[in-house]
């Protein structure tokens, strides 16, 4: 709904089609732009709920004997949407910050990993915008680690920073991405400092590394989009 309490544009439309949110018009977007999601594509959606990036996931995948699967991931209980999605949709209850990066590959189609990793994971908002946006850029990173694997990680983050590997980055040399080469990342993050420094650790990771804001963005939003693709 918009600020005024009427049905805004996109609300309306994700009704009309039969999306579960408005949220839909944003991965549309990029689709269109980028296309990320091809036939036969294995998608990881992390933060599903409630389910409209599943639905333009699934039908960006096409006809169901090109294959394919999306499997989203949620803090919250999510019932996978019945229009616009099939069997190959699957929903995981978990915290991303603690699910352990085997369990997520496991999900995976014969635990090969994933060629497209999508993040609209955003924390509970608390209007002190320092605080959210530190939350959201943890997110984000989460869903990079997941990705690429803390060993790559560390060294990016090290370039980036030309100082001592953070300890956040940590790793042991076993620890790899669930990315596929080649794969593509979605990551939301809520603007602040720290997103220029996420997008400078991606850039030498990625063939090319964007910035989106997608129409279908509220204007109070403070939400972008950095758009990886290639992993190289
Ligand atoms: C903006 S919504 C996602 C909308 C979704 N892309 C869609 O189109 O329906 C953000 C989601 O991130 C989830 N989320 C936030 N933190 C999470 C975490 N640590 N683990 C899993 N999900 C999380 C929230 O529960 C929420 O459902």
């Amino acid at each position: 709904m918009s600020g005024a309490g009427t049905p805004d544009f996109f609300y309306r439309e994700a009704q009309r089609l039969g999306y579960v949110a408005r949220s839909a018009f944003k991965l549309l977007q990029m689709q269109k732009q980028y296309t990320l999601i091809s036939p036969g594509s294995t998608v990881l959606d992390l933060g599903c709920a409630p389910g409209a990036w599943l639905q333009v996931a699934c039908q960006s995948l096409g006809p169901k004997n090109n294959g394919g699967a999306v499997v989203g991931i949620d803090i919250k209980k999510v019932k996978v949407p019945s229009m616009h999605c099939d069997a190959r949709v699957q929903t995981v209850c978990a915290d991303v910050m603690n699910i352990p990066k085997d369990q997520v590959r496991a999900l995976s189609p014969k635990e090969k990993g994933f060629s497209v990793i999508l993040s609209d994971m955003c924390p509970l908002v608390s209007g002190i915008t320092t605080r959210d946006a530190a939350l959201s850029a943890e997110l984000g990173m989460r869903a990079l680690d997941l990705a690429v694997g803390k060993a790559i990680l560390s060294q990016s983050a090290d370039c980036v920073k030309e100082s001592a590997p953070s300890d956040d980055y940590n790793s042991s040399p076993g620890d790899n991405g669930i990315l596929k080469p080649g794969g593509h990342l979605v990551i939301k993050l809520l603007e602040s400092e720290d997103v220029k420094e996420i997008s400078q650790i991606c850039k030498p990771l990625f063939k090319k590394a964007s910035w989106l804001r997608p129409k279908a963005t509220r204007s109070c939003s403070r939400e972008i989009y950095l758009i990886c693709q290639g992993l190289r």
